[in-house]
């Protein structure tokens, strides 16, 4: 198998019109991480991640995967052992889907058969109904023309993964999804993935290691997400990083947080409520025969009333959960109390305000 950990030994670009890309760059991508390349627009993101396949050559210092100098191995050997995916999915029009896909292992000699299998199972593995296997892209939304685009750069079970912002095209809720599906890959096919973006909150998300790119090239931080946002390496990253930095860097606290015993049941009828006391500033909390939260009855409203002027919506905290779900649900909540639920969705309690600020005094405190 080989180690396939991918360096950056003191790389430069200059383009030929003399604009410098990727300006003495060194940097160490272990196995089977994700590291995440971030910063603006023209800071050579995608140029050195160009440089990992050979699409780009430096023009000095070298690349290594596996400890061998890329320059050494010939093109068509490197980049059958690394999927690329790029923002426009780069998929083949006149083809369908799963000929899409199959077009590696084909390349590779496997026989017809064989990659029309690997490609079906494919599109399981990225969650793609099999029934489109048979559509052109074009015949696809944007997310799931990417969600192929991915599968296809799976498909000769390359160890290494290079993806330049392959979500950035799609709507905020399909990109959610296709984050979510690329962590549970990399939980499952243990890939060396280098990803770039522009958006720090994909970075922190997703990396396990962010380099935060300076104008002209320069590598301004590499570390775990979380330190970048805790200790911003110089003023470039912490302008980059932006203002709600504190905020996010809670995605990384999950200090207990006191569950308020204020939620008394009362079953009145199908419903049971929740609540209802002056600790709960007087709110009740209607959940559904199964425990789970339906809404929340503002003091005063009767059972029966419309809750869903104040659903419960999908800000939930489950206990355990960052500090940041845990602040987040409580300041979205019309009633200003989080619901905690377990992880069937049922209630197990409320959080105030105040105890969610406590813990976090206390993680700071156990921090420093
Ligand atoms: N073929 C080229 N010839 C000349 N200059 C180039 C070429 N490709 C890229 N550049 C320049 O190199 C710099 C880095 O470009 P690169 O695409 O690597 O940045 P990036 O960080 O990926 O940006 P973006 O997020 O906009 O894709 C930019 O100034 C760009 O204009």
């Amino acid at each position: 198998m080989g180690n396939h950990a991918i360096s950056f030994r003191d790389v430069r670009k200059t383009y030929p019109d003399g604009t410098t890309a990727v300006d003495d760059l060194s940097l160490d991508v272990p196995e089977g991480s994700l590291t995440v390349f971030v910063g603006p627009s023209g800071c050579g993101k995608t140029t050195s991640l160009r440089m990992i396949n050979r699409m780009v050559e430096p023009t000095s210092g070298t690349v290594e995967v596996n400890g061998q100098d890329v320059s050494s191995v010939p093109e068509a050997r490197l980049r059958r052992s690394m999927g690329y995916v790029m923002q426009a999915s780069g998929l083949l029009p006149h083809r369908t889907v799963l000929e899409n896909i199959a077009t590696v292992p084909r390349l590779l000699g496997r026989s017809k058969r064989e990659s029309r299998e690997r490609a079906e199972s494919l599109l399981e593995t990225i969650g793609l109904d099999r029934d489109l296997g048979g559509r052109y892209p074009s015949q696809l939304s944007g997310g799931q023309q990417q969600r192929v685009g991915v599968a296809r750069a799976l498909a000769a079970d390359p160890p290494v993964l290079l993806m330049d912002e392959p979500f950035s095209a799609v709507d905020p809720v399909v990109r959610a999804d296709l984050q979510r599906e690329l962590l549970d890959l990399k939980q499952r096919l243990n890939k060396t993935i280098v990803f770039v973006t522009h958006d720090m909150d994909e970075a922190v998300l997703l990396g396990d290691r962010v380099a935060v790119f300076a104008t002209g090239g320069r590598l301004a931080q590499y570390a775990p997400p979380e330190q970048v946002l805790r200790a911003p390496a110089d003023q470039f990253v912490s302008d980059f990083v932006g203002r709600d930095r504190g905020f996010r860097a809670l995605s990384f606290d999950s200090h207990e947080v006191a569950l308020s015993g204020v939620l008394s049941r009362n079953h009145e009828g199908e419903t049971t409520v929740l609540g209802g006391s002056e600790a709960t500033g007087g709110w009740t909390l209607e959940v559904d025969a199964a425990g789970r939260p339906v809404g929340w009855l503002a003091p005063g409203e009767s059972d029966g009333a419309d809750t869903s002027a104040h659903r419960v919506g999908g800000s939930l905290y489950r206990p355990g959960g960052s500090l940041r779900s845990a602040l987040d649900a409580a300041l979205s909540s019309p009633s200003g109390l989080a619901v905690a639920v377990d992880d069937s969705g049922r209630v197990r309690g409320v959080l105030r305000p105040q105890d969610v600020l406590a813990a976090i005094e206390q993680a700071r405190g156990a921090r420093s």
